[in-house]
Formats: C-alpha cells, sequence, structure tokens
C-alpha cells in the first residue's frame, strides 16, 4: 500500500456546529442534530467552533476593548495586579508561565511562554450560602475598581458562562445521560476566564529563538469556550501528530473540552493538545488575543469514568478525581513552574508530537 500523502489526507478542520436549537427553544429534531454534530466533534477532534451561540456583538466588543485598555497599560503598573501564589487571579506578567508543565513536560525551548494574562473568576461571594474554599473562589482583583473593565469583563464572563452551561446540556444529550445531569457537577463551578495578549515588542524578540507564545497543554475542566482574534497562531494537535493552525469563522466562537470531560468518557470524547506559536514576519509579532472562559466544575466533585464508557474486561483509563486535586495539580505546574507529575497520558502525548 503507497503511504498517504499530504494532498490525499482529508483537510483538518475544526466542524462548525450552530447550538440555537438548545439557546432557544428548538424543536426535538433540532436539538437532536446539534447533539449529534457536537458528538461527532467530540470524539474526533475536541475542539469545535460553535454559531448560534446568541451573545450580543456589543459584549464582545467590549471584552476586546478592556483587553486594549487594560494590556496597554506600562509593564511596571500591570504589575501591581499580581496576585500572591495560589491564586488564580489577576495579572501574568510575559514570560512568567510554562503551560507545557501543567502536564509535566518542560518547554522545547527551556523558556518561559510569551503571553501575558490576567484572570477573573468566580468568587466564594457568589455562593453565600455555601462554605467554599477562599483561595480557589479568591475575590477578583480590578485594577480601575468598578470602572469599565470590571463592568465589561464582567459581562463577558456571564455571557461565556451561560454558553457553558448551554453545551453542558447538550452534552448530557449527546452523551445520552438524564436531563440536567451535569448540574450536580456544576452549581458553584469553579469557572475563570483568563484574557491572553500575546505581543512582544520588536526589539524584545530572538528572531532565530524558537518562540512560544503559550507552550502545549490541555485544558483542564469540563470545557472552555475561547473568543480570539483571527489572527494565526493557537495550533490544535491531530492524531497524526501534525499541528494545525486554526482560526474561527467569523461571530463563532471556539470550544474545546478540557480533561475532565476526557476522564468522565474514558477518552471517548478528547481533550486536544493545543499551543500558540505565533507567526514572525519581518522581526515582529502579529498581536493577537484570546480569552478563554474555563468551566472547570465544583472543587468538590469527583470525576470518575461513566457507565458504559469502559470497555467490558477493561479498567478506567484514569483513576476517580476530584477537581481540586486535579486543578491543583495543573495550577502548580503551568503557574508555579512544579512539573505536574500525574498527568502521564497527556505528557506522553506531547513528547510523542515533538
Ligand atoms: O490564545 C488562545 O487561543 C488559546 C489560549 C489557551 O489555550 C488557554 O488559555 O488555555
Ligand atoms: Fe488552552
Amino acid at each position: 500500500m503507497q503511504p498517504t500523502t499530504d494532498t490525499e489526507r482529508p483537510r483538518f478542520q475544526v466542524p462548525l456546529v450552530d447550538i440555537s436549537p438548545y439557546v432557544g427553544d428548538g424543536s426535538p429534531a433540532a436539538r437532536a442534530r446539534t447533539a449529534a454534530a457536537v458528538d461527532r466533534a467530540c470524539r474526533t477532534v475536541g475542539f469545535i467552533q460553535i454559531t448560534g451561540h446568541g451573545i450580543d456583538p456589543t459584549v464582545a466588543e467590549g471584552l476586546a476593548a478592556a483587553i486594549d485598555d487594560f494590556f496597554d497599560l506600562p509593564l511596571e503598573v500591570k504589575k501591581q495586579w499580581i496576585a500572591p501564589p495560589g491564586i488564580n487571579r489577576g495579572y501574568t506578567a510575559p514570560k512568567s508561565e510554562q503551560l507545557s508543565l501543567s502536564l509535566g513536560v518542560a518547554a522545547a525551548n527551556r523558556m518561559n511562554d510569551f503571553f501575558e494574562a490576567f484572570n477573573i473568576g468566580v468568587t466564594a461571594a457568589d455562593h453565600p450560602g455555601l462554605d467554599l474554599p477562599a483561595g480557589d473562589y479568591a475575590d477578583n482583583i480590578w485594577p480601575d475598581g468598578a470602572g469599565p473593565f470590571a463592568a465589561r469583563t464582567l459581562a463577558w464572563f456571564a455571557e461565556a458562562g451561560r454558553v457553558a452551561r448551554v453545551l453542558t446540556t447538550i452534552f448530557a444529550d449527546a452523551l445520552g445521560l438524564p436531563a440536567g445531569w451535569f448540574d450536580a457537577f456544576t452549581d458553584h463551578s469553579l469557572d475563570v476566564l483568563r484574557m491572553n495578549n500575546y505581543a512582544l515588542p520588536p526589539g524584545d524578540i530572538e528572531l532565530d529563538a524558537d518562540l512560544t507564545g503559550m507552550g502545549e497543554h490541555t485544558d483542564y475542566g469540563i470545557v472552555t469556550v475561547l473568543w480570539a482574534d483571527r489572527v494565526a497562531g493557537l495550533q490544535v494537535l491531530d492524531d497524526d501528530g501534525r499541528w494545525h493552525d486554526v482560526l474561527p469563522e467569523p461571530g463563532a466562537l471556539l470550544v474545546n473540552l478540557g480533561d475532565l470531560t476526557a476522564r468522565w468518557t474514558n477518552e471517548v470524547w478528547r481533550s486536544t493538545l493545543h499551543r500558540v506559536k505565533p507567526p514572525v514576519v519581518d522581526g515582529r509579532i502579529e498581536r493577537r488575543r484570546s480569552a478563554a472562559y474555563f468551566h472547570d466544575g465544583n472543587i468538590d466533585a469527583v470525576v470518575s469514568a461513566l457507565p458504559g464508557t469502559v470497555p467490558p474486561g477493561e479498567e478506567p483509563l484514569y483513576p476517580p478525581v476530584t477537581v481540586a486535586e486535579h486543578i491543583a495539580g495543573k495550577l502548580a505546574g503551568s503557574r508555579q513552574l512544579v512539573r505536574n507529575t500525574r498527568a502521564e497520558r497527556e505528557a506522553q502525548r506531547v513528547i510523542t508530537a515533538r
């Protein structure tokens, strides 16, 4: 048999799925079509582009303006909003994190990632009736008090969170689970919005260096809703170990599954490896912005393989894990540069792709 050449391979594509039947009151047939399309995408690519999400374009424009206003500030000013170690909030300066350490593999170029970021999240005060750990559900850090940055990012946070919940409603149908199955795992979900800015001034670039905007990783939680500029950089790994550029269609949001969903489905659905490698043209990096809404589940939820996902006679690929343990190991890796030793399966995929 002849080896397959690149031209014979089906082109790598992130499927486009219209989720409007679940955002509005779609017919059972329309919902079933959406659920089937989501199931196909989750089994094969682990990334989806969604349309029909119902987010008003002005909310996305507000998010983009907030990102621009904040990251335009001088580095020394932004640094005052760095959170204490272990608190997943506030500012991250360029070259202070390594995402590949979240799955236990040091960056191939031995350099930290050059993205800068700002995180906000669900706080303990959002759930006054529950005694949630103050460190995980930490207060937000607002650079301008209750000013436009807070208003705009919180508006996006609410909408992205709504979309994440629509997605878990679809997931329950697509996986043949009872309606509302995810609710018990997500009613005080540990959600974080991470706004990323990829921009190094020309003087800061070593042209021949192997520059990494954000190292290869899988996302940690249930599902991520990603707003991104239509600028190259985001790359997704396929089954043959090749990286593919992914740009969202105009108006579409990217969605990708995290590790907890891969664990629940015993990898029937994928938590796909991705990274950000912006092209360097004439010594310049084209600026790229993104905002990832991580829907990570209740801190005290226990995640183990769903019935029917483990073939008879086989063991589940992963032991049960609490959201707390899983997320703590990942964040210690990426943010505190402590290699995560509990992600062997993911680490192996990274090493194979190198
Ligand atoms: O910038 C991007 O498009 C991806 C960001 C990402 O993967 C993340 O924040 O986990
Ligand atoms: Fe990611």
